[in-house]
């Protein structure tokens, strides 16, 4: 039986005082959490403060991106060797924010599932189509394309030791999140192509579904028999929205 995994992306936010706020509440509330793991993907420069507000804890750490390089003349960039000095257990690929504003295409997104595999990371695979996609009837098409591109470079082995994260575009940050059954239908389509390389990475395989995820929908989300918990933007800044959906996880 697949175990849920919550994950907060807190994306550009926070600051060393907001953040021990957050992090002092989350360590005592989660403790307790049983039957569904969570973690919290910060900023690179907050890596340092986790590591120290949450080693023993019951929340892991990680990233929300990395580089493809393991080394070199690359300004600017963060090595997934780095990530793993500073005790991160994820790191997010291709969160579509990476892809549409960052350039990120599905082989940049590949390679660095690959780089953040082989330096013992786990990558969150981000997959999800664009309201025009959606709109056009190529969700499936979409986020076979996105999966392909790292079955490619990785294979089915690679996937075993990762998360997938389905994130409709058009429900990031709008409010307007995915219904169960929509998410449901693309969770099923995800571990069904997977089956189609192999049956039991599939059946063990956690997809979370992220977009507009909170504490008020996140216990029918995760009710559907595909969907493997959450990946949470905004929720995830607010101790008791994410305590909530965690505990909606267990
Ligand atoms: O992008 C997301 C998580 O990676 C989802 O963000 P929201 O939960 O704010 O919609």
């Amino acid at each position: 039986m697949r175990e849920k995994l919550v994950a907060g992306n807190w994306k550009m936010h926070g600051s060393l005082a907001e953040n021990k706020a957050l992090l002092d509440a989350l360590v005592p509330q989660l403790a307790s959490l049983k039957g569904a793991s969570c973690a919290v993907c910060v900023p690179y420069p907050y890596l340092f403060q986790a590591q120290q507000a949450l080693q023993g804890a019951n929340v892991a750490w990680g990233a929300q991106n990395l580089s493809q390089h393991e080394k070199g003349a690359f300004t600017g960039e963060v090595s997934a060797s780095m990530l793993v000095d500073f005790g991160c257990k994820y790191a997010l690929v291709g969160h579509s924010e990476r892809r549409a504003l960052y350039g990120e295409d599905d082989a940049t997104v590949a390679a660095k599932f690959v780089a953040a595999q082989k330096a013992g990371l786990t990558p969150i695979l981000c997959v999800g189509e664009t309201l025009a996609e959606r709109e056009g009837n190529i969700t499936e098409q979409v986020v076979a394309r996105q999966l392909d591109a790292v079955l490619a470079v990785a294979g089915v082995a690679g996937l075993a030791k990762s998360v997938v994260a389905y994130e409709p575009v058009w429900a990031i940050g709008t409010g307007k999140t995915a219904s169960p059954e929509q998410a449901q239908a693309v969770h099923a389509f995800i571990r069904a192509k997977v089956a189609e390389a192999s049956a039991d990475v599939a059946a063990g395989l956690v997809i979370q579904y992220g977009g507009s995820v909170k504490a008020a929908n996140a216990a029918q989300l995760f009710s559907m028999p595909d969907i493997d918990g959450g990946l949470i933007g905004g929720a995830a800044l607010s101790a008791e929205e994410f305590v909530a959906i965690c505990r909606a996880a267990q």
